[in-house]
């Protein structure tokens, strides 16, 4: 499996390449691929970065390699990391909507080319700023459920790590999601808190005592006090500010803390990597595993009685394909409250960045995102949307939809290195990406015995054909690659051309 990171050359694109690589998520065959900004700086040091990168993890790094244009972005998770930020200062504001149109149009440029020449099968994991407005686009172009922000899963953590430090015990011990907006419209949702080695009596002591008092009711006013009252601390001493925070109820030091961290100077960008590894992590695991997500819901969630229409952080299955269901029980009052202010903040924030991305279904006074995957998780892509001439395998719609006609047959001519793992790494394309194939054949090393041709045929629509050919040209193995139809398909030549 290929992960590609955009904005790989950013203080978090950075991190989550090296941590991709350090936590060895990615095996020797997989390739990871840094994608920077034609003709920017970033477009120079993907270059230098990659160098970096093998340098210091030669014994163990995933084949990695360097793109400079969306349309060349191939893999089979994305994560989105590229895009303007929020300056790391004293008195800098963290309003992430001021990032929502400049973002927008970062995202929606990816989106398409992903939806353009993407596999079909890519599982998106947007990490950049508004992460909402980034999964509303992408999962636009997409399709729902291939599409999954990872605010709610630091938020997540953070909420976890606060509670923990109360008890005394290591994160691990701890359950327990934050869903809503990232930032400060996140929704801690107290009643979802496990703990382990508490039975329910003792858990539900353990979180009076936690929340010392409190509703989710004063959230927003608390969150304002505690942003003010660092200010001024913090102007002064900024260890002091981080002291005072120790004191609050954990709930609070979930977003007074980051907030602080920006304040300070310093960026979120360790914690923001291993949080976004986590999630790919899941992904190429092939398991699925409960997180917390950003999502474009179309009714999988009732507020109040509402259906949701919109993009919310919420508890989720993530899985190989993407998300498959929102594990979200009955709430108390307070978060049901709170969670439905969020989803109004996200259609504003939404309808702020406007662009097509934020156009479409509004339901339940969320705005925004029309979300295109029904109830049965099925992945639904932008041929799902009927747009004309993407037609695609039955891999990409999980079985639905399957194309009636057999798809068309093609040969690729491939030039790869006479070593070990030029076969394997040609095939786990191929299988990545749920095509077989139909024939394999290599002719005699020849030339400058360091490569000879291999013949493989196979059957894929004319989008996934390319989308081959562009994957298995990256390879490191492979010099050059040429797809072309299966001779007894190619269209006879129009008859000016045949003479
Ligand atoms: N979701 C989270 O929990 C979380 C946490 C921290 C940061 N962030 C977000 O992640 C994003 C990156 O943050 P950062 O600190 O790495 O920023 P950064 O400024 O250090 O890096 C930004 C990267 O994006 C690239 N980029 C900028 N504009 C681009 C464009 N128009 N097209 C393509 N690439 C472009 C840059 O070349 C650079 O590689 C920001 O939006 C930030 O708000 C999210
Ligand atoms: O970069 C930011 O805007 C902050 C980040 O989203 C965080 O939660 O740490």
């Amino acid at each position: 499996m290929d992960v590609a990171v955009l904005g790989a050359t950013g203080d978090v694109g950075r991190q989550v390449v090296t941590q991709l690589v350090e936590r060895r998520v990615l095996p020797t065959t997989s390739r990871l691929q840094l994608v920077g900004r034609p003709g920017g700086a970033s477009g120079r040091a993907v270059h230098g970065l990659r160098a970096d990168l093998v340098d210091a993890y030669d014994e163990h790094a995933p084949l990695i390699d360097v793109a400079h244009s969306p349309d060349d972005v191939v893999a089979d998770v994305v994560v989105v990391a590229a895009g303007a930020t929020t300056p790391a200062r004293s008195g800098a504001s963290l309003d992430r909507t001021g990032l929502a149109v400049a973002n927008r149009e970062v995202f929606a440029e990816y989106a398409d080319a992903i939806a353009r020449y993407g596999s079909g099968h890519e599982v998106v994991i947007v990490v950049s700023n508004p992460v909402e407005v980034g999964v509303a686009v992408m999962a636009r172009a997409l399709g729902a459920r291939r599409v999954v922000g990872m605010g709610a899963w630091l938020d997540t953590l953070r909420f976890r790590r606060e509670i923990a430090v109360e008890l005394g015990v290591r994160r691990h011990r701890v359950g327990g999601f934050v869903g809503g907006q990232h930032g400060e419209d996140a929704v801690p949702l107290w009643s979802t808190v496990r703990l382990s080695g508490h039975d329910v009596a003792e858990r539900d002591r353990a979180v009076r005592l936690l929340r010392r008092g409190r509703t989710l009711d004063a959230f927003p006013d608390e969150i304002a006090a505690a942003k003010a009252e660092l200010v001024e601390v913090a102007a002064t001493d900024v260890g002091a500010a981080y002291r005072l925070i120790d004191t609050w109820p954990a709930d609070l030091r979930v977003v007074a803390r980051p907030w602080m961290t920006h304040q300070s100077g310093a960026k979120t960008a360790t914690a923001t990597a291993s949080a976004t590894v986590d999630l790919v992590e899941v992904v190429l695991d092939g398991r699925e595993i409960v997180v917390a997500g950003q999502v474009a819901l179309d009714g999988e969630v009732a507020l109040a009685g509402e259906p949701q229409r919109g993009v919310l952080g919420v508890p989720l299955v993530l899985g190989p394909e993407g998300w498959t269901r929102v594990l979200l029980d009955a709430l108390p009052d307070d978060e049901t409250h709170r969670l439905r202010g969020a989803a109004a903040a996200v259609g504003s924030a939404l309808r702020a960045a406007g662009g097509p991305g934020a156009r479409g279904g509004a339901g339940a006074g969320t705005g925004g995102v029309a979300a295109t995957a029904g109830a049965g998780g099925t992945g639904a892509g932008p041929d799902r949307r009927g747009q004309p001439g993407t037609g695609d395998g039955p891999g990409r719609d999980g079985g639905v939809g399957r194309p009636e006609t057999p798809e068309p047959s093609w040969v690729a001519q491939v030039e790869g290195l006479h070593r070990a793992g030029t076969l394997t790494g040609l095939t786990g394309v191929f299988s990545t990406r749920g095509v077989s194939f139909e024939r394999l054949a290599t002719e005699e090393v020849e030339g400058d015995g360091d490569a000879g041709t291999i013949h493989v045929s196979f059957r894929a629509s004319e989008r996934r054909a390319r989308a081959l050919e562009r994957a298995v040209g990256r390879l490191a193995t492979v010099r050059s690659v040429v797809v072309h139809g299966a001779p007894h398909e190619t269209p006879a030549p129009p008859p000016d051309r045949a003479r």
